[in-house]
């Protein structure tokens, strides 16, 4: 089942700003909130009205919620169902990696409708080899989902494995030709994601041209939100744009959460046209 056009539609009326809630310690603290679920319910609770109904995709992290055991699995799927309650889509950031067999199981905590958490994308490793997340993926096309697979990560220790080459290809080049592979082949249920430097992720998300691309990065010291803006007009419709730090540091007042949405989808919506 097609999950794309839902997220093109949500993506173009709403703009491809896709909003990072981590009720992590240290933002708990920043915002003179107790490091506990109530703590963390408060946040979210915040940050979804102070966001309405003008986000499309909202990125969560889900260990920041799971570290408080069965009360903070419930919070997550409480903030799942406030994300749907406002028409827009969760993607549930676990980044989850193991054998096939097991893999299938994380689709019942994460994936679609009917799972526990009901998230409408759930972030996956492909370093088990990209075939181990085939239940998965199965999984995800069958319940109008999405699994994100880290095609190239920005953090500092990523360059070592994904920028080695295997053949003529980086190891990150070649994840993201399996994307496509898959989507060619069972119809397009892996998105991707992109934490690259703008010359390199325009190279990765030309090689995947049906997939949802998500391109961490924005508002981080040493990017220019304009290039990444580009990158992001290359994949109209399906390119998602995920910022926690830019817009959690405005918080917790209201008012000043709603600004800065508002700013970052006005930057974010004059360089990603609608296709
Ligand atoms: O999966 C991600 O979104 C991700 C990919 C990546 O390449 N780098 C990266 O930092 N992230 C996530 O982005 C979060 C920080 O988002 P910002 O505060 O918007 O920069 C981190 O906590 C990671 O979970």
């Amino acid at each position: 089942m097609a999950a794309v056009p839902i997220w093109t539609d949500l993506l173009q009326t709403r703009s491809a700003l896709c909003l990072g809630l981590a009720p992590s310690p240290k933002w708990l603290e920043a915002w003179r909130m107790p490091d506990d679920v109530g703590g963390a319910r408060r946040m979210c609770a915040t940050v979804l009205e102070a966001a309405g109904e003008q986000v499309a995709v909202y990125r969560i992290q889900a260990p920041f919620f799971t570290r408080f055991g069965t009360a903070g699995t419930a919070l997550l799927r409480d903030v799942v169902d406030g994300v749907h309650e406002r028409g827009s889509l969760a993607v549930l950031d676990a980044k989850v990696c193991d054998a096939d067999d097991t893999m299938d199981s994380y689709a019942d905590l994460y994936l679609g409708p009917g799972s526990v958490l009901r998230g409408d994308a759930v972030t996956a490793t492909p370093f088990m080899g990209f075939g181990s997340l085939g239940p998965l993926l199965r999984r995800a096309w069958d319940s109008g989902t999405l699994v994100m697979v880290l095609v190239r990560t920005s953090n500092h220790a990523a360059g070592g494995v994904q920028c080695a080459m295997t053949g003529s290809r980086t190891v990150a080049q070649r994840t993201a030709d399996e994307v496509r592979e898959w989507n060619d082949e069972h119809g397009v249920a892996a998105a991707a994601v992109v934490g690259a430097a703008p010359g390199e992720a325009r190279d990765l998300v030309a090689r995947m041209p049906s997939a949802v691309v998500e391109l961490p990065g924005l508002g981080r010291a040493g990017r220019d939100t304009r290039d990444l803006v580009a990158v992001a007009a290359g994949a109209p419709g399906r390119a998602v744009l995920p910022v926690t730090t830019g817009v959690l540091r405005h918080g917790p007042d209201v008012a000043a959460l709603e600004a800065s949405i508002a700013t970052w989808r006005k930057e974010i919506g004059a360089g990603v046209p609608a296709c």
